[in-house]
Order: C-alpha cells, then structure tokens, then sequence
C-alpha cells in the first residue's frame, strides 16, 4: 500500500496533464491506467492515429491530384496499407512512450492496471489499496452504441476498428456526419473506397455555423464524399465479411437499405466509468451519464473529476486544459478553465475550425452582430496550394466591436483560429487585429483581412 496526495484514474489527456502539473506543483501523485500504455483515448485510438492517418492520405491526394499541376510528373504512389497502418503505430508509440517519459522526468507513479475506489481516500488497483487525499476521476469515454447495430469491429466498426481495417473497402457507409465520421470518411475516400454518410439531422456538423457547414459539405461531395441527410439508421447487420444498412427518411419515413463492405458508426461518445464503483460510492450523476461536478468536485468529499467523464465538449485540449485547472486547486491555487475559448477543429482538407459563437447562436440570442468576411480566392498562399475554396468568418458585436466568434474553413484552419483564441482571451475588438501586422505571403493574412471586414472592408476582397 501507498499513500499519496493525489491519485488520478485515466491516463488521458485530461489525466496525465493534471498528474504532470499537480507533480511540478509538488505533490505525490500516482496514476492508475489500465491499458498497456499511457495517453488514454486521444494517443491510442483517437486523435493521434487520425491525424496520422489524415496526414498520409492527404499526401496520397496532393500527388494524385496536383503533383502534376507544380510540373511533378510521374507514376502516383501506391498504398501499402500495412506500411500506412505501421507508419500510424509509430506515431503512436512515440507519443505514449513521450508521456512514460514524462511521468519519469516528473516523478509521477505509474499504478498499472483497472482502478476502483472502495471508499472516498482509497484506490484500489488488483489486490493494492492506495490511500489518496484527494481521487480524480479521469476515465474518458468510449464510442455510443446505436440500437439495432452490432459493432463486431471487423465489418461495423466504431472509430477504433476503423483505424485498423484487415483492408481498405470498396465501399463504406458512414453513420453519422460528425466530426468522426467525416475524418475517417475523408482518410478512406482518399484510399479510393466510395463512402456513403447518413446523417439524421438536415445539415452536417451539427453545431457548427450553418454557412460553414454548407460550404464544408459541398468541398466534401466534390470530394467523392456522398451524403444523404435526414436519414436515421434503424439497423445494421453483418454476414460474411458484407452489411446492409437500412435507413429511415425522416421527410416521409420511407425505408432503405444499404449494402456495403463496411460500416462505420460514428454517432458521438458516452462517459466511461464502469467498474469504478461510483453507485456504491455515492457519487452523482448527471441524466446523461457523466459524472455530476461543480468545480471539478463530485458530491464526495476529496472525489473530482474531468475530461470526457464530465460534461462538455468531448475534446482532448478541454480535458487537458481541466486538468491543469484542477492541479491548481489540488495545490491551493485558483484554476480557471474558460469554457467560451474553446477551439473545435476537424482535420479534413481544408481543415474547419472554430471558436466562441456562431451565427445562429447570436440571433437566437438576440445580440447586434456584424460579419466580416474573407475569402481565401483572396489570399496568395492559399491559391498556391489550391486550397482557395474556403472562408475566415469574424462575428464581432455591433456596437463595441469585440469578437465574438470565429469560423475558418481553409488551409490550416486549426492553427490560423488561435490568434482569434488569444484575441478572444484578452478581449480584444476585430479592429485590435485587423491592425496588428500580418506576415506576407500567410494563410493569417486572411484573418486579418476577415477582421478589416468587420470595419471598412477588406483589401484583397
Ligand atoms: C477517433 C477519435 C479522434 C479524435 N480526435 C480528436 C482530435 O483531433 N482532437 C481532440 O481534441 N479530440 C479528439 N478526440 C477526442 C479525445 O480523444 C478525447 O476528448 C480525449 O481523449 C478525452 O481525454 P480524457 O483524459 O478525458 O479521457 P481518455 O483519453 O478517454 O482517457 C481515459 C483513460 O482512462 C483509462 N481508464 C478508464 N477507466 C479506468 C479504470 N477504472 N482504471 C484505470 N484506467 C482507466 C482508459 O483506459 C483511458 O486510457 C478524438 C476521439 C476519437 C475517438
Ligand atoms: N477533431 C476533433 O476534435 C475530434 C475528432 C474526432 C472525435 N472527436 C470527438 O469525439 C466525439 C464523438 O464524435 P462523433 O463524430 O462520433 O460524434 P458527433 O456527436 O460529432 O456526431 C454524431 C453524429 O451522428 C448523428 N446521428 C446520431 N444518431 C444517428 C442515427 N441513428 N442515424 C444517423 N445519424 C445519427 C448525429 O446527428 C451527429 O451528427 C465528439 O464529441 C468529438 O468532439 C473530436
């Protein structure tokens, strides 16, 4: 047995921030991870794999499609889909042992194996009881299971049998137009599967600014992505290495069915916190099954948690940012998460990505906005690349011109929003941006064209 200050459940990004900056603030911390390496969902199966995968397959686009155009004439590659997934698992495995390394370097406890709390100041991991004065819950979540589906992750897979297919497949049915589905459906169409998205609701994205994702489905069917919307999958079925799909059209409730080699169900994520023993601990829980949290602390005394297990956005730099937060209260310290800057970025090409309100969000609202909009047409770096089909969209308030929201759908989408982010941080006004200089020639430079159009109007437009 040991005794520790605190001791975290999950290896995740939430988790193992929290233990790194909770060990540099000087407190004895150990970490409970069940799987054979740390980094939770992100690292293994989530975030790092996809954006591998992202990564070689857009390369596979770039010198089919316009390698030529730049005079890089010659054969295409092919793909060796087993190199493809190794390359992945590199990537991964650099990634996982980075944070081993990190625990070492700051002297946090690797408690290996399922943990369980038996009591409030008690962890208990195989036979092991642990005592912490302070437990945080960090254990993730795991893909949402669809009624009528039978995930076997060979033929209906979730994300995590989709990132290691026996094969790419001819065809592939995509339930679900969210971020999952699109960045997985674009890594296949781009290996040359014919993939096929049934979305329930009439748009893609849900949540995301209505003209973003109109413009973001039209790039995406001119890329070979097919979708049909409006549509709620009843049931999926597997039968020697095929499926069928069958679908309701929610405008008549007309049935059809799909036949494909692969199905793909990405219908969103729930808390994980199965065996931890929460019911006999006690601890609330919120209806939709995360665990109930004011401030990060459950309704025990001691008992905290964050990350996915929580509500809100179901995002790895979310968890992290709550962990670093939560480390500080742990230390006597106030910490703070500002839940109104926090970026969301899907990593197709072109890459999306947003932060703080959208459109609908500030009619509905009823606050005074202006838009200021630029095209990338406008910008010489994104032609180079021909990447000019998309916006930056800077939503600022009417009369004190501070920015309230923005919406990028365009090269580099993912980094170009967080001068927006730091902008936002600071309160600053789209003027504030509009006369900071920007680099030329930059993908940037259309941020701040974006913001001179909040006021007089964008040069290059
Ligand atoms: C395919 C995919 C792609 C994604 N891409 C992105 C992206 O690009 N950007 C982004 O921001 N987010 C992305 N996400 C979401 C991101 O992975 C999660 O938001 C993030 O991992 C949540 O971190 P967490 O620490 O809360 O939990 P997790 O990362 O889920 O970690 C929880 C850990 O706890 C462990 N655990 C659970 N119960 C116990 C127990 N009882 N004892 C011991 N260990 C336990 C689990 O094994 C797991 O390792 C993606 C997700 C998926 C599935
Ligand atoms: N780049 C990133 O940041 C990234 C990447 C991958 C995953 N994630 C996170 O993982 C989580 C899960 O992603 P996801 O894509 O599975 O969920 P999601 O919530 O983003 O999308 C799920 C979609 O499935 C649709 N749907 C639900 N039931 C349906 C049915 N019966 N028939 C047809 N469509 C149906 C929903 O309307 C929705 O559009 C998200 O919270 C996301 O934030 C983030």
């Amino acid at each position: 047995m040991a005794s520790f200050d605190v001791i975290i459940i999950g290896g995740g990004p939430g988790g193992y921030v929290c233990a790194i900056r909770c060990a540099q603030l000087g407190l004895k911390v150990g970490v409970v991870e069940g799987r054979d390496t740390l980094g939770g969902t992100c690292l293994n199966v989530g975030c790092i794999p996809s954006k591998a995968l992202l990564h070689a397959t857009h390369s596979l686009h770039e010198a089919e499609h316009n390698f030529a155009k730049m005079g890089l004439k010659g054969k295409s590659p092919s793909v060796d889909w087993d190199q493809m997934k190794a390359y992945k698992q590199e990537t991964i495995d650099g990634n996982t042992k980075g944070i081993e390394f990190l625990f070492k370097k700051n002297k946090v406890t690797w408690l290996k194996g399922w943990g369980t709390i038996p009591a409030a100041g008690q962890v208990k991991v195989g036979d092991e009881v642990h005592e912490a004065k302070s437990i945080v819950i960090a254990t993730g979540s795991e893909p949402a299971s669809l009624a009528g589906v039978e995930v076997d992750e060979k033929t209906i897979v979730t994300s995590t049998g989709a990132l290691v297919l026996n094969k790419i497949p001819k065809s592939m049915v995509v339930i679900g137009a969210g971020v999952i589905g699109l960045e997985m459906g674009s890594v296949y169409a781009r290996l040359g599967t014919e993939v096929t998205v049934v979305e329930y609701l009439d748009a893609i994205t849900p949540g995301m600014d209505a003209e973003v994702a109109k413009a973001f489905q039209k790039i995406l069917t001119k890329q070979g992505i097919k979708f049909i919307l409006g549509a709620a999958v009843q049931g999926a079925t597997a039968k020697g290495g095929k499926a069928k799909v069958t679908y309701k059209l929610r405008k008549d409730d007309s049935e059809v069915t799909l036949d494909t080699d692969c199905v793909l169900v990405a219908t969103g994520r729930k808390p994980y916190v199965d065996g931890l023993g929460l019911e006999a601990l006690g601890v609330e829980m919120e209806k939709r099954g995360q665990v109930k949290t004011h401030h990060f602390a459950t309704n025990i005394k001691g008992v905290y948690a964050l990350g996915d297990a929580i509500v809100g956005p179901m995002l790895a730099h979310k968890a992290e940012d709550e962990g670093m937060a939560l480390a500080e209260i742990l230390a006597g310290k106030s910490g703070h998460v500002n839940y109104d800057v926090i970026p969301g970025v899907i990593y197709t090409t072109p890459e999306v990505a947003s932060v703080g309100q959208t459109e609908e969000q500030l009619k509905e609202a009823g606050r005074a906005y202006k838009v200021g909009k630029f095209s990338f047409m406008g910008n010489a770096r994104a032609k180079a690349i021909f990447q000019a089909d998309g916006f930056v969209k800077i939503l600022a308030d009417k009369d004190t011109d501070r920015i309230l929201g923005a919406h990028i759908i365009g090269p580099m989408a993912g980094d170009l929003i967080h001068e927006v982010c730091v902008a936002m941080e600071f309160g600053a006004s789209a003027q504030d941006l509009a006369l900071t200089c920007h680099a030329h020639p930059t993908y940037s430079e259309a941020v701040r064209e974006a913001a001179l159009a909040c006021g007089d109007g964008a040069i290059h437009a």
